[in-house]
């Protein structure tokens, strides 16, 4: 009869230390992918861990890293202004009078990291007026962050290659003539002509 209790009392604290031993590592799984989907809401995690460094650059040393990396991580689909080879660039609003384009690369492969080497160590040694401004960089384990001045009417290929930018620009430089009586040959010689002035100013 003794034996049978004793049984029964090892039998239960065996079963409540299984189902408490489930219950520990089903609480564990749980917080760690709850830290992981936290952490890439908007794919921009909200501990990134990572170091900023602003280049001197009146800008965005108005801006604490901390207000920068809170905005940063705000961030998301409606905010994004285009994307490239290496990532997606983004508007990042600070306020009313400070805003910045920010271009997100993704980390993981070397070819990508290398890209965002080659780029940082190209742009930050260019200063030209005609050049987009580098103002800083923000590095962390999951992505990288190239902070850059704001061209708020978009890229030049896109002004150019935009069939509404385009009509706008030759009905602006060629106010007599309607947009669509430019031959297209012309056109692409005041392209060129616009590209040399830039490349030789
Ligand atoms: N400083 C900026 N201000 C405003 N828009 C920008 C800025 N930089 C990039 N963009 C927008 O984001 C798009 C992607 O830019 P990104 O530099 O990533 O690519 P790319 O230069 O077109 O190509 P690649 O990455 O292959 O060099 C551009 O086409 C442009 O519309």
């Amino acid at each position: 009869m003794a034996n049978a209790k004793e049984t029964t009392l090892y039998i239960t604290i065996s079963v409540i230390a299984f189902v408490i031993g489930k219950i520990i590592i089903a609480l564990l799984l749980y917080k760690r992918w709850k830290r992981k989907h936290t952490d890439l809401e908007n794919g921009f995690p909200v501990k990134g861990g990572g170091k900023m460094v602003m280049f001197r650059s009146p800008l965005l040393n108005s801006v604490s890293s901390d207000l920068f990396m809170k905005k940063t991580h705000k961030l998301s689909n409606k905010d994004i202004l285009g994307s490239g080879g290496f990532g997606t660039v983004y508007r990042l609003t600070i306020n009313e009078s400070t805003a910045f384009a920010v271009k997100r690369l993704n980390r993981g492969d070397s070819e990508r990291d290398g890209g965002f080497h080659r780029e940082l160590e190209s742009m930050a040694d260019i200063k030209h007026r005609n050049i987009v401004t580098l103002h800083g960089y923000y590095t962390s384990p999951h992505f990288n962050l190239l902070i850059y001045e704001l061209m708020p009417n978009g890229s030049l290929d896109s002004f150019l290659h935009d069939k509404t930018h385009v009509s706008t620009f030759v009905a602006g430089t060629f106010g007599y003539l309607a947009p669509g009586m430019i031959p297209l040959p012309l056109f692409r010689q005041l392209h060129i002509c616009l590209l040399w002035f830039i490349i030789e100013d």
